[in-house]
């Protein structure tokens, strides 16, 4: 117990402001000290019984932070500060009478960063995440019971959305993908039977899962799909309101380039950079090939030889788009030859 002497006129003062400040460093630094985790669902299988728990954790200690996230920096700066809007906006959120949550989608190619995304934003609010693996969820039932059981300053992610549920608004046979990473789960829709909505989980159960349950939950939480393909998601799930932000994770540019070179080789600067900026403004190239490509393969970093080796990869993969689209040119023009030369054989016909 502490004992705080003040004299009395000083009263206002401790009472409006130092007292508030003593509490809020107080939760500040319990949070900043707690050990962050990373959950993951069980299957219902194992939620029974004296160790049954419906999510199991490991501790969260991914290195990724904004300082070492490669993206435009003023896209990078909005995302901080609508993140930290948003942490600091309890009182915002309870005047405006919404639910203290936010949604983000992050969609771009393989290998952009998205993951790397969700651990900065953990990172820097603190939160611990939950990786909500839809294909082991049986049910809306199951999904319910799921969400209820996470907890606050959190974000929950359902990683590759597209491939995890069928979303694309059609009763479907249970059919295997063979493009996508994972098995999906077959979905019916909103207006899908009441046998398949006892069974399945459907596009209507997660949209409560997002918005209707999340009020009678208490707040702080994010949620956060990731996707390669944006184009194939249902629009309610993604529209403006439930997924509030949609942050495009793109292929690597010069200033992302730049991060990644302070990460991997620690400079800031070289005379090679200008002729790599040149060849990223050309070719499609991740970051994690990018990151792949600075990679210092022994103890002494040489630096020279890691970029030479993102150049040469660079240059390959401009010879490759090049090559790729005059395959595709040609299979225009044998294309068109043999529609000319179909025309040219009908209006031989016809004046046979
Ligand atoms: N923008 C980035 N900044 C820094 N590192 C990155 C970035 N993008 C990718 N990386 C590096 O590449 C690796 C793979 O990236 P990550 O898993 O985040 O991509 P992803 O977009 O989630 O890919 P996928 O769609 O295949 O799941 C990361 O471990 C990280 O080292």
């Amino acid at each position: 117990m502490y004992c705080l002497t003040f004299h009395h006129r000083h009263r206002g003062l401790v009472d409006a402001l130092y007292l508030p400040h003593v509490l809020a460093e107080g939760r500040a630094t319990i949070v900043r000290n707690r050990q962050r985790r990373l959950f993951t669902n069980n299957p219902s299988s194992l939620w029974s019984g004296y160790y049954g728990r419906t999510w199991s954790h490991v501790k969260l200690e991914h290195p990724s932070t904004f300082a070492t996230l490669g993206m435009e920096p003023g896209k990078k700066q909005s995302i901080i500060d609508d993140l930290e809007m948003f942490r600091d906006g309890k009182d915002y959120y309870a005047s405006i009478g919404k639910a203290w949550k936010r949604g983000y989608l992050l969609f771009g190619p393989p290998g952009t960063g998205k993951s790397t995304m969700i651990a900065a934003m953990a990172n820097y609010l603190d939160y611990d995440i939950y990786d909500l693996e839809l294909t082991a969820v049986k049910n809306n039932t199951e999904l319910r019971r799921i969400f209820i059981e996470t907890t606050g300053k959190s974000i929950i992610v359902v990683e590759d959305i597209d491939c995890s549920i069928d979303l694309t608004g059609k009763r479907k046979t249970k059919e295997k993908d063979k493009g996508s990473k994972k098995k999906k789960t077959t979905l019916p829709t909103p207006a899908g039977g009441r046998e398949d909505e006892d069974s399945k989980v459907t596009l209507s159960g997660l949209l409560n899962f997002i918005d209707g349950l999340w009020s009678t939950c208490g707040g702080e939480r994010i949620i956060v799909f990731t996707t390669n393909h944006k184009e194939k998601l249902d629009p309610a799930l993604i529209r403006r309101g439930r997924m509030n932000s949609h942050i495009e994770m793109s292929y690597a540019c010069f200033e992302s380039f730049k991060v990644l070179a302070k990460n991997y080789l620690h400079i800031a600067d070289h005379e090679l950079f200008h002729e790599i900026r040149q060849l990223l403004g050309e070719v499609d190239m991740s970051p994690a090939d990018v990151a792949e490509n600075l990679m210092p393969k022994s103890k002494n970093r040489d630096v020279d030889a890691c970029l030479r080796k993102l150049i040469k990869a660079l240059k390959q993969a401009k010879e490759e788009a090049l090559a790729k689209a005059l395959v595709g040119t040609d299979d225009k023009e044998e294309t068109q030859g043999d529609d000319d030369s179909n025309s040219s054989e009908e209006e031989g016909h016809d004046k046979k």
